[in-house]
Parts: structure tokens; C-alpha cells; sequence
């Protein structure tokens, strides 16, 4: 089990400031969303540029235009990248066929995806990855339902929204492959602590 730690709402600096002070305890670099569109995907490439070791994921989120999109994000040296669900699923075949050539991973983001019968779909398609992403304006959601529909698959699984060192465990019996954390390391009093104590309760972390 991994964890990844998401640059959200953070500027270009910060993003360096929190990464050096948190990169030994995590496996993955996640650039937000936001934080893409504010600085582009240059910002991805220079992170990976100084921490070649570490797998950087941007969080692009394609919607359409699956082809170019994913291409541009793994030239600027993305290890994996995002696609949305709700997308159409040539979109979602088209990102996997190009991370698929260029050797790297595509994550499907889940979020807000009520019809599970999508999941035949992507894998059809191809994908190996998703996230089952609970959105910032969405945390009173179940997931349980999700989770349980997603046992019956061998998808690798992340799972993101709104964890922290108090509610992990509460992920962690869903034996999710990926752990992300965004707020709750970057916005903890003690980064690092934070950073250590997740890492921690994953790697010790059995059924
Ligand atoms: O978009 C995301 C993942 O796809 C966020 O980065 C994720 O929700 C983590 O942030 P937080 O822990 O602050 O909720």
C-alpha cells in the first residue's frame, strides 16, 4: 500500500517547500488540479526534474481529447496522470492506449459516479487503475456501496477525500492500493509528523 501526497490549493513554491520537507515518506507526488492550471504542466516537469525517484502524478482530470491531452501530460514527465469516469469511454481507451505506449499509468477517476456498471466498461477498455474520489463539495457521501462493487474487480484502487492521521482506518480495511492525502499533510501544524505517522499506519496496516 502506497501513499500519495496531493499539492492542492498551494503555490509554485509551497508545492517545492512541502515536498522537501515530506518526499522521504511519501511514494507519490500528486500536482492538484488547481495547481496545474495555475502554473502548467511545467510545474510537473520540474518537480520530476528534482525528484526523479518519486512517481509525480498530475492530476489533469481529461475530459476529452483523451489522446492529446494524456500525450502532452506524459511528455512533460507525468508517471501518471488522471482521465474523469463521466468522460466518454473513447476518451478514457484513447488516454490508456497512450499511457499504455509511453509505459506509464492511467488512473479513472471516479467521482460522482453512481451507475457502477461503468466499471465493465473500463475494463473493457483497457484501464488497470482508479480512484475512488470523494469530491470536496461531496463529503457527506457513502461510499460503501462503491467499495463493495469494487471488490468484484482487480482494479488497482486510490482512494482520496478528505483523509487524515483520525479517519484512515476507516480506508484502510477497503485495502485500497493507494492512500491520498492532501490537506491532511499539508495543511497539518507538523508536515512532516503527519507525513511519517500516515506512512507509518500504512505500511503496518493489515487486516
Ligand atoms: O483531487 C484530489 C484527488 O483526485 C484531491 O487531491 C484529493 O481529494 C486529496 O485532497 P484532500 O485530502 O485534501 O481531500
Amino acid at each position: 500500500m502506497k501513499l500519495q501526497i496531493a499539492l492542492d490549493r498551494l503555490g509554485y513554491d509551497e508545492c517545492f517547500e512541502i515536498t522537501s520537507e515530506v518526499h522521504e515518506h511519501v511514494d507519490i507526488i500528486e500536482v492538484g488540479t488547481g495547481v496545474i492550471k495555475e502554473y502548467g504542466l511545467g510545474i510537473v516537469r520540474d518537480l520530476k526534474t528534482k525528484y526523479p525517484d518519486i512517481s509525480i502524478l498530475a492530476d489533469v482530470k481529461i475530459c476529452d481529447a483523451g489522446k492529446s491531452e494524456s500525450e502532452k501530460s506524459f511528455e512533460y514527465l507525468s508517471d501518471l496522470i488522471t482521465v474523469m469516469a463521466l468522460a466518454d469511454i473513447n476518451t478514457v481507451r484513447n488516454c490508456q492506449e497512450v499511457a499504455d505506449r509511453f509505459g506509464k499509468t492511467l488512473v479513472v477517476d471516479l467521482l460522482n459516479i453512481k451507475d457502477f456498471s461503468l466499471l465493465d466498461h473500463l475494463k473493457e477498455a483497457g484501464v488497470r487503475a482508479v480512484s475512488l474520489h470523494v469530491g470536496k463539495d461531496q463529503r457527506e457521501a457513502d461510499m460503501k456501496p462503491a467499495y463493495d462493487k469494487l471488490k468484484e474487480y482487480d482494479f488497482d484502487l486510490f482512494v482520496a477525500g478528505g483523509i487524515n492521521e483520525d479517519n484512515l482506518k476507516e480506508y484502510l480495511k477497503f485495502e485500497p492500493d493507494v492512500v491520498i492525502v492532501g490537506s491532511g499533510i499539508t495543511q497539518a501544524k507538523d508536515k512532516v509528523d503527519a507525513a511519517k505517522t500516515l506512512k507509518s499506519a500504512i505500511s503496518e496496516f493489515r487486516l
